[in-house]
């Protein structure tokens, strides 16, 4: 039976994802929603859109632990969004990723055990699989921070930890499906990095459907990943080509970006191997064992191993068709649309 939250923290919650799980919580009944964010002006414009009580505002940085206490105390769960995580900036400034993400997070952390909130589910990316840009390897390392701290509470701790993964979402602030139809519309080329690059594609409502998830299944240390479809940027943009009516519209390639892969890994062949498959979603075990392996060596049960990750190149690739198919089913992407007849 799914848990009631009494009162929920979102850190992080001014972005995307906060807005959406503000919307999906209220939908819930929940009597108390916090959010933490810096930004007091897009705080101010959800608390005048929105002038429901039931949402409280707290200015603060995750970097700041008494920030952090302060809109910690008292609540029963905490969903940690707060990230820099735009990969070419944190490529540019990794010490101010090493600052939110991982510092950040320990603050977030320590904060939930300190105040025997129930449950904390912290937010990764696959980005964080064998990562090699500084976003990723900063996120890696929140994971691991949460998968420490969750072995030292224990089974039967008041804090149960738990860490969700996900892939690239579509339409999110600053990424590229937005950008493409901005090129399309303002007739300007559309820029491909590389065509046959993949990403996991994911809408927004896939996340929060994810996050609720690990909330009702939460065991120590565990993480979550949602199994999902990924496309070539060249069928996304053709996709978007032929749904905005412009099958002559100019692509140039403009090359890869700092820290880039030519696809992501949301769960590698490690993990998976003391992975719980449960449909839609792997529930990856915290690796339980204290630092005497020995005893491990003699009395553990060996294992079959898993043979591949499993990334944005191997999951079910969507084709034209089935991008279009996804993209028309987002609200924003709808909106787009809306009255565009096309070049
Ligand atoms: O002009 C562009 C810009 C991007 N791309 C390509 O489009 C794909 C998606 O690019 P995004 O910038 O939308 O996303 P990223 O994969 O770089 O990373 C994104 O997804 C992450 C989650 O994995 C984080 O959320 C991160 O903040 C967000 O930037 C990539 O293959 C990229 O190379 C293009 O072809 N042309």
């Amino acid at each position: 039976m799914a848990n009631k939250i009494n009162s929920v923290l979102i850190t992080g919650g001014t972005g995307s994802f906060g807005k959406t799980m503000m919307r999906s919580l209220l939908e819930r009944d929940t009597p108390e929603i916090r959010i933490l964010s810096r930004d007091e002006e897009k705080q101010d414009a959800i608390r005048s859109q929105l002038n429901d009580p039931r949402v409280r505002f707290f200015i603060g940085d995750i970097r700041d632990r008494s920030s952090v206490d302060r809109a910690v105390n008292g609540v029963d769960a905490i969903f940690h969004a707060a990230a820099l995580k735009q990969v070419p900036s944190c490529e540019f400034f990794p010490f101010e990723a090493v600052r939110t993400n991982i510092m950040g997070s320990e603050n977030v952390i320590r904060s939930a055990i300190h105040h025997k909130v129930k449950t904390l589910v912290c937010l990764s990316t696959d980005k964080a699989v064998m990562p090699i840009n500084a976003m990723g390897m900063s996120k890696a390392m929140m994971e691991k921070h949460a998968q420490a701290a969750a072995r030292e509470i224990g089974a039967d701790g008041d804090t149960k930890i738990a860490c969700v993964r996900y892939g690239n979402v579509m339409y999110s602030r600053g990424s590229v499906i937005p950008l493409f139809i901005k090129q399309i519309k303002e007739g300007t080329p559309i820029t491909i990095t590389e065509p046959e690059m993949t990403r996991f594609l994911m809408p927004l409502r896939d996340s929060v459907a994810l996050v609720h998830y690990a909330f009702e299944h939460v065991r120590q240390g565990d993480l979550f990943v949602k199994k999902a479809s990924a496309a070539t940027i060249a069928d996304l943009v053709e996709a978007l080509k032929q749904l905005f009516n412009a099958p002559d519209h100019k692509v140039i390639v403009i090359g890869w970006r700092h820290g880039e892969k030519l696809y992501e890994t949301l769960a590698s062949a490690q993990e998976l191997t003391t992975s719980e498959d449960l449909g839609d979603y792997w529930r990856l075990q915290l690796d339980g064992r204290d630092l005497n392996y020995s005893s491990f060596f003699d009395e553990g049960e060996s294992k079959t191993a898993q043979l591949d990750d499993y990334h944005s190149h191997n999951t079910h690739r969507l084709d034209v068709a089935g991008v279009k198919e996804l993209l028309l089913s987002l609200p924003e992407v709808q909106a787009e649309l809306q009255g565009w007849q096309g070049q």
